[in-house]
């Protein structure tokens, strides 16, 4: 077993911090996505802290200054309108303005993996969009936070009525407490 990544101690304190002295909205270190299979193109929609983040996008400045400071790879450029680090792409923007200029901006074709962690009344209508933009291909997965605390309900009578995906609770809890909460992963089947 090696000495721990600087990433992973990074994330071993935010674990530590959360858990006592002050909680807070990352993923966490029991829900996770290490049931999710190893994607290529990823997005996350709600970056935070940067806990849990890969090609991202915040619209909190102070939020995206966070993960500025906290990734540790070299920031390559800093074209206009984001930055990009050997790992994170992180876009400064609202989810439904940008997922349009997915492919324009990074062309981006489909996404493999769409972590949806951001405001809970968004993730329906940007998976919609999604949809409508057409990056979403045979595969992708969509994997959802929270979707029991604080909860999605209209995204989760979608996606698990519409024959459009394949669903499938991860029960789990809400990070670092006992309320159950759980990963919905959604296979899109085109
Ligand atoms: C729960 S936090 C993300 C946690 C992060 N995924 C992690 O595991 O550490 C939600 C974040 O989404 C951002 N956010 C909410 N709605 C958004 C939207 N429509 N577009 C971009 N960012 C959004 C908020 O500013 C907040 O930082
Ligand atoms: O909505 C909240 C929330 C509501 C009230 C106070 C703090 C957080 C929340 C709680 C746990 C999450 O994992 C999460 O992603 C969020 N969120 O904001 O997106
Ligand atoms: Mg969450």
């Amino acid at each position: 077993v090696g000495e721990r990544r600087p990433s992973q101690r990074v994330i071993q304190a935010i674990d530590q911090f959360c858990r006592q002295k002050e909680w807070a909205m990352n993923v966490g270190d029991e829900k996770g996505m290490h049931h999710v299979v190893n994607p290529a193109t990823v997005l996350e929609l709600g970056t935070y802290c940067g806990y849990s983040t890969l090609i991202t996008l915040e619209f909190n400045p102070h939020y995206a200054q966070l993960l500025y400071e906290s990734t540790e790879s070299e920031r390559v450029h800093k074209p206009k309108r984001c930055d990009v680090f050997f790992q994170v792409q992180l876009v400064e923007e609202a989810s439904g303005d940008w997922i349009p200029k997915m492919r324009t901006e990074f062309g981006v074709e489909t996404f493999d993996l769409v972590f949806l962690d951001h405001w809970k009344d968004r993730y329906l209508p940007d998976t919609k969009l999604l949809e409508d933009c057409g990056l979403l291909r045979k595969g992708s997965v969509l994997l959802a936070d929270n979707v029991i605390f604080p909860g999605t309900p209209e995204y989760l009578e979608y996606v698990r009525s519409s024959p459009q995906y394949e669903s499938q609770y991860f029960q789990s809890h809400l990070e670092y407490t006992k309320v159950e909460d759980g990963l919905e992963k959604s296979v899109y089947l085109d």
